[in-house]
């Protein structure tokens, strides 16, 4: 448990149908800090969030937020807690502009408009109704309501989930800013490259449960493992993973991301990866590119969780 956190799940249970889909979920996330949930689809990630939002009711465990319950709290902490849900939940008929407005009347001290609208790009689209909005150009207004109250702490549900790429830039911008004025951020994402840009914190969730936390650098970071890519002009020979594990022995890991591609995780220097090429030659692979360097996020996600879909 960290010494100052914003959000603390203690032994979180859920139950949908007699089955656990949050499994005695222990967590926490630091304050001011950017935390990132990872997890792959059904991991509970969303189920964990809506609890921490109030929005749903645990079974069993405790959930506590800028140490309040949210649900018994709910008065208290609603002008405190920003929240970006997945489905944005915005009035269809209203133009996206008049939403932004009407939800900062809510508060004493908003965030003003005109600097979030900038920000976030939404002038182009704040006369058109929320029903006619894209799914990109939805998710800025909701991202955009969720923080116009100047929340302590705001929850954001795959903040950038279909955003073309300047708008995603936009919102990592924006989670940058807030960090940088003490706004605790946690967020659940599917883009390891959003978690890695963006996390002081990661947390894996998946089958309900923890399965590791810790800062991107200390995931990827194992020990003084390279990770040497290889791809091949032709796909690779039958078993040539195998043999090439034999042959480099204890301590290394090898596999083969799809026919065409080696990756080489261990020790790797300058004998190594000669002692690598050679296996190549030998095995009749030409080499037509070699990368090297340390473990990316999405290899520890995939390593942690496994390549098979849910
Ligand atoms: N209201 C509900 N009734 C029944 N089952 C539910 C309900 N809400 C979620 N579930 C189930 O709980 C499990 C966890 O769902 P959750 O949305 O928390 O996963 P997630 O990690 O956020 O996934 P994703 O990455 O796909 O958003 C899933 O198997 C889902 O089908």
């Amino acid at each position: 448990m960290t010494a100052d956190p914003v959000v603390e799940v203690r032994d979180l249970v859920k139950r949908y149908g007699g089955s656990a889909v949050v499994d005695r979920l222990t967590l926490s996330a630091v304050r001011g800090a950017v935390t990132a949930v990872l997890g792959p689809n059904g991991a509970g990630k969303t189920t964990t969030i809506e609890c921490c939002e109030g929005l749903r009711a645990p079974d069993a465990g405790t959930v506590r937020v800028l140490g309040l319950d949210p649900l018994a709290d709910a008065v208290a902490l609603r002008p405190r807690v920003g929240v970006m849900l997945q489905d944005s939940g915005l009035p269809a008929q209203k133009r996206a502009g008049e939403v932004l407005a009407h939800v900062a009347r809510m508060y004493r001290d908003p965030w003003p408009v005109a600097d979030l609208t900038e920000r976030l790009g939404l002038a182009s689209f704040a006369r058109t109704t929320v029903r006619r909005l894209s799914g990109g150009q939805r998710q800025r207004l909701a991202l955009a309501c969720a923080l116009v109250g100047r929340p302590e702490v705001v929850f954001l549900d795959e903040p950038s989930a279909g955003m073309d790429p300047q708008s995603r830039l936009a919102v990592w911008e924006l989670v940058r800013a807030l960090r940088a004025q003490g706004t605790s951020v946690i967020l659940t994402t599917h883009l390891m490259d959003e978690a890695a840009e963006l996390a002081d914190d990661v947390i894996v969730v998946d089958h309900g449960r923890v399965i590791a936390q810790g800062t991107p650098a200390e995931l990827t970071t194992t020990g003084s493992d390279q990770v040497a890519s290889l791809t091949s002009a032709t796909a690779l020979p039958d078993g040539a993973t195998a043999r090439l594990r034999a042959h480099l022995g204890e301590g290394w890991t090898v596999d083969s991301p799809d026919p065409t591609s080696l990756r080489v995780q261990g020790p790797v220097d300058p004998a190594a990866l000669a002692a690598v090429l050679a296996f190549c030659a030998a095995e009749d692979v030409l080499v037509t590119r070699l990368d090297l360097g340390t473990r990316s996020l999405e290899d520890f996600f995939l390593d942690l969780t496994g390549r098979s879909m849910r």
